[in-house]
């Protein structure tokens, strides 16, 4: 009995110590196994990867990048494009002046985009008379080579001119009301470009630009004006300090502008950017004329003191000369040097402000 409980005691000892070298035996052999296994796979993968980078390099599953050749002159780090005038702001939005863009570069650029660009412009009663030139001359040098969409609008669709346009460019007239003031007409611009950029030009375009209709296109005006928010300096105010500029002085309008505060002055007749961006800054600007127009106030250069206000808040990310915005009628002003001046700094005379009589268009 002793011996057989020894027996008994003794047994699983001896079951542990085979089950022990069972045990490791076993593992011994799953980890060999195993580690054959993983292995193998990895082995597999680092073929799976070698087999589709050899798969990449073969000439025959290639997926071709066509690249085209770019030749210009070589940007030189060492000298700048223009020394003459500001060609950056100080957030870092390039100032477009003749000289500091290539044009080759950028419309492969905005092509490779596929961009669509949309110009507005308002030819309400006797401003019909405008429209012919502008269309024409935008035929010309607007955008030249890209997808392009007129949106005239007026109040008198059957008086805009059947221009002819070059392929890839359409035009649409949409009809809107017309108000007794001129002023009226002019701001509710800002009302009419943001309800129809809401409902209509953000499935059609990407950008839009913004223009008035007393304009003449004269030279190229291109891509290199699109960003997602650009404004224009008034040829008027070039070089002139921010205490001069013509911005809203009273403090009861919402276009208000303190004297110590202002980049630049912007002029309301052209502008743009992406359609979300043309968006918002319509939208504001409408808003804040309503808030006005509630408050008995009307800014002293209408949208245009707002957009000024706008734009010195939320900052544009391009601005462009006065090279897109002349004016000819400042050339009568000046001295034979004071003409040569600005003609080496205004180099080309893109967009051009037209003569006219305000008291027979606006009566
Ligand atoms: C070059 C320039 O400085 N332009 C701005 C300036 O006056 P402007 O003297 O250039 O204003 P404007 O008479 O051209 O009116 C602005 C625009 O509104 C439209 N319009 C106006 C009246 C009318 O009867 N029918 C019609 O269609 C048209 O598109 C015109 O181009 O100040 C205006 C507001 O005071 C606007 O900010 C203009 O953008
Ligand atoms: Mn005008």
């Amino acid at each position: 009995m002793a011996e057989l409980l020894g027996t008994l005691s003794r047994k699983p000892k001896c079951y542990s110590l085979y089950h022990v070298t069972f045990l490791l035996l076993i593992s011994v052999v799953l980890v060999y196994f195993g580690y054959c296994h993983l292995n193998r796979r990895h082995r597999n993968m680092e073929n799976m990867l070698a087999w589709e980078s050899l798969g990449l390099r073969k000439p025959g599953g290639l997926k071709v990048v066509k690249l085209s050749q770019m030749i210009y002159p070589q940007p030189d780090l060492r000298s700048p494009t223009r020394k003459d005038v500001l060609v950056v702001t100080p957030w870092q939005a390039p100032i477009v002046w003749e000289g500091t863009f290539n044009t080759d570069i950028l419309n492969d650029q905005f092509r490779h985009q596929n961009a669509t660009i949309g110009l507005t412009v308002f030819a309400v009663k006797k401003y019909v008379i405008f429209l012919s030139s502008f269309l024409k001359s935008a035929e010309s040098f607007f955008m030249v080579g890209h997808r392009v969409n007129y949106y005239v609008f007026t109040d008198l669709p059957h008086t805009v001119p059947r221009v002819h346009l070059q392929n890839g460019r359409q035009l649409f007239v949409l009809k809107v009301r017309n108000y007794t003031r001129w002023q009226d007409i002019s701001m509710h611009r800002m009302e009419i470009i943001s309800n129809f950029s809401k409902q209509r030009f953000q499935r059609e375009v990407d950008y839009l630009v913004c223009s008035d209709v007393d304009m003449k296109f004269r030279d190229h005006v291109g891509v290199e004006i699109l960003s997602s928010l650009f404004g224009t300096l008034h040829p008027g105010f070039f070089g002139h300090s921010r205490q001069s500029f013509t911005y809203e002085r009273r403090a009861l309008s919402q276009a208000y502008i303190s004297q110590d505060e202002g980049d630049f002055y912007y002029i309301g007749a052209l502008f743009g950017g992406t359609v979300q961006e043309v968006y918002r800054l319509t939208k504001a600007c409408h808003e804040a004329i309503m808030t006005d127009k509630g408050n008995n106030i009307e800014a002293v250069w209408q949208e245009e003191s707002h957009l000024n206000k706008y734009l010195l808040y939320y900052k544009p990310t391009k601005v462009l000369s006065p090279e897109y915005m002349w004016d000819n009628r400042m050339l009568l002003q000046m001295t034979p040097i004071q003409l040569l001046q600005w003609n080496m700094v205004i180099r080309k005379k893109r967009f051009v402000i037209l003569i006219k009589n305000y008291e027979t268009l606006r009566s």
